[in-house]
């Protein structure tokens, strides 16, 4: 059978990275997707931003929705303390079970849990099912027009607290315009734009940062 280009990725990882630390399995699929095949990793560039965030809100309890290959689970991982714990939710079964090969090369499996299936699912059941009682950090890097309604959702569930953080990747490219449009009309969210550019490229791109004041 042919190999998937996400296989191809993370044999080069395990060919190539250091196992056990996480910041060589960051640069070793950023030097194969910036030199061999691009690929949806949030990348070195945005990935800063995030690195960046992340030190600020210093978060213990994180979702992130869109898991891919696992490069935007073990990067944050990286930066989490030991008690931290993130969830990741992917859709696709066959990125699902690669990302969960990459995250425990990497050696951050103690504190990354993947869960299999739709955002609309998983949501409603995070407080019960999970253990979840609030969000301190949600990255949004799923389908975008699952961007807005997921947030909702979030709200709805009671998931979010005063100074939770949303940051979304792609605002500009592929876009979510009704995400945009209605986390920055709504005054229960401060919203910090971050220019950017789409992962190994040099088209433009943005991230935004939403802190909900509760
Ligand atoms: O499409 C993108 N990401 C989404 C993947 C599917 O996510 C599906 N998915 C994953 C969990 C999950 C849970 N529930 C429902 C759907 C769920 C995505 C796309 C681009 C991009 C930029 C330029 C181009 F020319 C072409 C593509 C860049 C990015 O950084 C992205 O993140
Ligand atoms: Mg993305």
């Amino acid at each position: 059978m042919a190999q998937s280009k996400e296989e191809r990725i993370l044999n080069f990882v395990l060919q190539n990275a250091v196992r056990g630390d996480p910041q060589s399995v960051v640069d070793t699929i950023d030097k194969y997707c910036s030199q061999k095949e691009w690929a949806m990793n949030v990348g070195p560039e945005k990935g800063l931003i995030l690195d960046k965030i992340l030190e600020e809100t210093k978060p213990s309890v994180l979702l992130e929705l869109g898991t891919y290959c696992g490069y935007s689970a073990v990067r944050i991982a990286r930066l989490l303390k030991p008690s931290a714990r993130l969830l990741t939710v992917e859709f696709n079964p066959d990125f699902a079970a690669i990302a969960r090969q990459m995250i425990e090369f990497a050696g951050v499996q103690d504190k990354v849990k993947i869960l299999e299936g739709p955002s609309e699912t998983i949501i409603p059941q995070l407080k019960k099912k999970h253990e979840v009682d609030t969000l301190d950090f949600v990255f949004l890097d799923h389908w975008k027009d699952r961007y807005l309604p997921d947030t909702i959702l979030l709200l709805d569930h009671g998931l979010l607290r005063k100074g939770s953080v949303i940051l979304a990747d792609n605002v500009i490219v592929p876009g979510a315009p009704e995400f945009i449009k209605y986390i920055r009309n709504n005054n229960r969210f401060e919203c910090t734009n971050y220019p950017s550019h789409v992962e190994y490229m040099k088209v433009k791109d943005a991230m935004e940062k939403a802190v909900f004041v509760g």
